[in-house]
């Protein structure tokens, strides 16, 4: 990010108080991070599913207005007692970004502050910039008044520049998140284009679709083992996009499981992943899908770097 900054002279201010910078979704697994960014760039972005650790990748989400440019990094959950490497480098994944934003917006859940929002806090507080505590899924709040006292509590307890309710399922709030952040952002000129949404590369946004998918159709732990790896993506003259993807599982067993009965679940995870990627990328897919066996690779480092979880 620090090449960015780097070139953001070069760029023109295309007002006095245009406001340009990064801020941090921080939170632990499953209050909605995903869900807010998507919500706050207008684009459904980062995957969504209702298991926590759904997010493995630091994704970058613009959002562009009038007023400024909006960089929002959408980070993993921060994991307790991370054991498996993969978890340990999503620690890292976290720690990184959090040291190099504007504005850190902690999200939480309504009604619930646990030791792992408590870890995340301490994380935050390590930091000199602003901290807003963002909370998500008041929809669920039957009763609004009754998250007074959980919030003045909260607020007694530690120190926030801003507190701000929101739902990014119903995108409620979230003029006034956005609003907030742009005042405390500098005067800079926009880093990217108006249109970009992400830094990310259609590959590396295919591969996290096609395992959306999987987290969305998976049982239990599966989901967890494995893992999406694109061997190809072709711009074909007839203007399709061509994909191969492989699906990496760690055992035999679970290989049978993600093709499923005459190929039926494999089929399902294709056809829904590949209508997504048609929407994003705004083109024809012809995706080509393929589940193979290599144990341990959640616990390998090196395996990590090849599927693209560490830098
Ligand atoms: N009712 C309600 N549900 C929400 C809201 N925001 C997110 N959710 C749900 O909460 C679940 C988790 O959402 P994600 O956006 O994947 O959460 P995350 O914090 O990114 O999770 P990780 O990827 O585990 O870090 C999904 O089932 C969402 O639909 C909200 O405002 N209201």
């Amino acid at each position: 990010m620090n090449d960015e900054r780097d070139d953001i002279a070069e760029n023109e201010l295309p007002h006095p108080d245009f406001r340009c910078g990064f801020v941090a979704l921080a939170g632990r697994p499953n209050v909605g991070k995903s869900t807010l960014l998507n919500a706050l760039i207008g684009f459904r972005l980062s995957i969504v599913s209702p298991r926590p650790q759904t997010t493995r990748h630091r994704i970058l989400g613009i959002a562009t207005s009038e007023a400024g440019q909006i960089l929002y990094v959408d980070t993993p959950g921060l994991h307790r007692g991370a054991k498996r490497a993969m978890n340990r480098s999503l620690n890292r994944a976290v720690r990184s970004a959090i040291s190099e934003v504007e504005v850190a917006a902690q999200v939480i859940e309504a009604g619930r502050w646990t030791d792992e929002d408590q870890a995340l806090y301490e994380a935050l507080a390590e930091q000199q910039v602003p901290r807003l505590l963002v909370i998500n899924k008041v929809d669920l709040s039957k009763d609004k008044a009754a998250l007074l006292p959980f919030v003045a509590d909260l607020c007694e307890k530690h120190s926030f520049d801003a507190v701000h309710y929101v739902s990014a399922l119903k995108r409620k709030g979230l003029d006034a998140l956005t609003q907030d952040i742009l005042t405390r952002l500098p005067v800079r000129a926009p880093i990217f284009g108006e249109d970009e949404i992400t830094d990310r590369s259609e590959r590396f946004l295919a591969a996290e679709m096609v395992r959306e998918q999987l987290m969305l159709r998976l049982d239990q732990e599966l989901p967890y083992a494995t893992t999406v790896e694109i061997e190809q993506f072709n711009d074909r003259p007839d203007g399709v996009a061509e994909i191969h993807a492989v699906i990496w599982v760690e055992r035999d067993g679970q290989k049978a499981i993600v093709i499923g009965q005459g190929g039926a679940q494999l089929k399902a995870i294709g056809t829904a992943a590949r209508r997504h990627m048609e929407r994003m990328f705004d083109r024809k897919v012809f995706l080509k899908l393929w589940v193979k066996v290599r144990e341990g690779w959640v616990d390998d480092e090196a395996m990590l770097k090849q599927f693209g979880y560490t830098d």
